[in-house]
């Protein structure tokens, strides 16, 4: 199975399924998050659907446990492969995510964004290394019972070596030949796509580069290629 999963972080619905189209032979999903969500809602989700892909929606919950419970209810209907929550929002709201989730649905914790490095988790007042707190949110993620978590592609070698049977998803990747600041600076720990299925990655979270290159299908193709 093709592990990519394309970011359609885009704000144009018929955009993000032109896209869809045009990559769905290079890659194995589709991610939904924020932007295409609070966009597009349920509406853009059942139209990408039609791209025939599974669906990885990314709403990141993050909230009491009841509201998250009540959120993931909300979404059944979207039949989504994947779906996010916060780690940091703790165990009884991972719990209770999980119990509310579809049954064919992978709930999978946010532990530190790949957009944060040391120096931005101590100004939230969270001391020690990013890669120590993604360790100590991946083993609470474990207890909750949640299927996985998100990290970077930095720590999925550590993380899989501790939660065997875990399911990893690493966004903040970039092919070798990309400039970071061509695809927007805003990622800190970053690998190649490569590097972190070589760790262990089961899924690898590509927007920019794909979505930003001058010719997506070539872009995607070529990541593929180097996996
Ligand atoms: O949950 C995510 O998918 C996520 C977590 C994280 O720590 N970092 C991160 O970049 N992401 C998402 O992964 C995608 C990365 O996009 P690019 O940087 O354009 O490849 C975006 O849709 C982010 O919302």
């Amino acid at each position: 199975m093709n592990p990519i999963y394309l970011a359609l972080d885009l704000p144009r619905l018929d955009a993000a399924i032109a896209l869809a189209q045009k990559v769905k032979g290079h890659v194995g999903g589709l991610k939904l998050g924020l932007e295409f969500f609070c966009a597009h809602g349920h509406h853009g989700v059942h139209e990408v659907a039609k791209v025939g892909l599974p669906l990885f929606l990314d709403l990141k919950l993050h909230d009491i446990p009841n509201t998250v419970a009540g959120a993931m209810q909300s979404i059944h209907v979207l039949e989504p492969a994947i779906v996010t929550v916060h780690a940091s929002g703790g165990r009884a709201m991972m719990e209770d995510a999980k119990a509310a989730a579809g049954e064919h649905c992978r709930v999978v914790a946010v532990t530190v964004l790949t957009s944060l490095d040391d120096a931005d988790l101590a100004a939230t007042g969270v001391g020690g290394s990013s890669h120590d707190q993604v360790l100590r949110l991946a083993d609470l993620a474990a207890e909750a019972g949640l299927d996985g978590i998100v990290c970077s592609g930095q720590e999925v070698g550590e993380v899989h070596r501790r939660w065997k049977n875990g399911f990893f998803v690493v966004p903040g990747l970039r092919p070798a030949e990309a400039a970071n600041g061509a695809l927007g600076g805003d990622q800190k720990r970053t690998v190649t796509p490569r590097q972190a299925r070589d760790a262990g990655a089961s899924v690898l979270v590509i927007g920019r580069p794909i979505s930003r290159a001058e010719d997506p299908v070539t872009a995607a193709r070529a990541i593929e290629g180097t996996l």
